[in-house]
């Protein structure tokens, strides 16, 4: 099967990465397509796959396109795919809020699948939600199914609604979460630990709460209830926190996000 990807950025080279780690496609069926010459040039460097610059030169021959180029950059480069497209290709977008009738139409093709990933899929750990046409066979999306388990976990979403709500989650998610990390780091930083000390601090911590969590059946607020003594640290914080509104902000910021999923949608 020969994979095109258009838009080798930060989500692009992470596929052709990961699909060549998990030995699922091979250097020879992949293509990618990248507008930028210096990103193209440093993508030629990686040995992940031929490196194009225009969509003629490469698109016939993909039985898979997956669309990882900004939701900003679709309406030029729909228009310069069109002429080239046949029917039974496949297309992948993993780009937020665009919906697949908006690429259905603006591409006169029927099998589209949208997927939500995030930025842990470099490293295997990301987290993808994902849903399709009803022209996308069984086959056709076990086997794009496969490609993302390479990523990371999978869950397919019935409605494509939950691809935006799973946009807000887990496609911002980890940016939340260092966020958070940041934010933690600085403290600790304020109080007198070298950066590399307030990282290790930190960055463990996260690790082991996270871990900790997934190895029990516990809810987040019983395990918070365990480490809070009554009259403690732990208490003076999230009284802060409660005081602060910390827990809606975090709310809100999540639904701006989802909001923001939607308005892309409308272009
Ligand atoms: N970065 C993230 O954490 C996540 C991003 N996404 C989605 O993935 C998509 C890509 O995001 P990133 O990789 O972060 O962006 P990026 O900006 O790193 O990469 C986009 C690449 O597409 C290229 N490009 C733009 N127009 C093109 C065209 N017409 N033909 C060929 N190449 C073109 C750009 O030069 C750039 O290298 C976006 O739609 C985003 O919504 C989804 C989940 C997570
Ligand atoms: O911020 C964005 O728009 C993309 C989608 C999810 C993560 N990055």
């Amino acid at each position: 099967m020969k994979i095109l990807i258009i838009g080798g950025g930060n989500m692009g080279l992470t596929y052709a990465q990961s699909f060549l780690r998990a030995h699922i496609a091979s250097k020879e069926d992949m293509m990618i397509l990248e507008k930028s010459p210096e990103r193209a040039a440093s993508l030629a460097q990686k040995d992940i796959g031929t490196v194009y610059g225009s969509a003629e030169e490469c698109i016939q021959r993909a039985d898979l396109v997956i669309l990882a180029v900004k939701p900003q950059d679709t309406e030029m480069l729909f228009a310069s795919l069109r002429p080239f497209i046949h029917p039974q290709q496949v297309f992948l977008s993993i780009m937020a809020g665009v919906k697949i009738a908006t690429i259905a139409e603006a591409l006169g093709v029927s099998k589209v699948i949208r997927a939500m990933p995030n930025l842990p899929a470099q490293i295997g750990r990301g987290m993808t939600a994902f849903t399709s046409s009803d022209a996308v066979t069984r086959i056709e999306l076990v086997t794009v199914q496969n490609l993302l388990n390479t990523t990371g976990k999978t869950v397919y979403v019935e409605e494509e609604s939950f691809i935006d709500a799973s946009t807000a989650i887990s496609g911002s998610g980890p940016a939340y979460v260092w966020y958070f990390m940041d934010s933690m780091m600085h403290a600790a930083r304020e109080m007198g630990f070298s950066d590399s000390e307030a990282e290790l601090l930190v960055s463990q911590t996260f690790l082991g709460a996270v871990e900790l969590y997934l190895a029990t059946n516990s809810s987040c607020e019983e395990w918070i209830q365990r480490v809070a003594s009554r009259g403690g640290t732990t208490e003076a914080a999230l009284k802060s926190f409660g005081e602060n509104n910390l827990k809606q902000d975090i709310v809100s910021g999540a639904f701006a996000a989802l909001r923001r999923a939607e308005e892309l949608g409308k272009n």
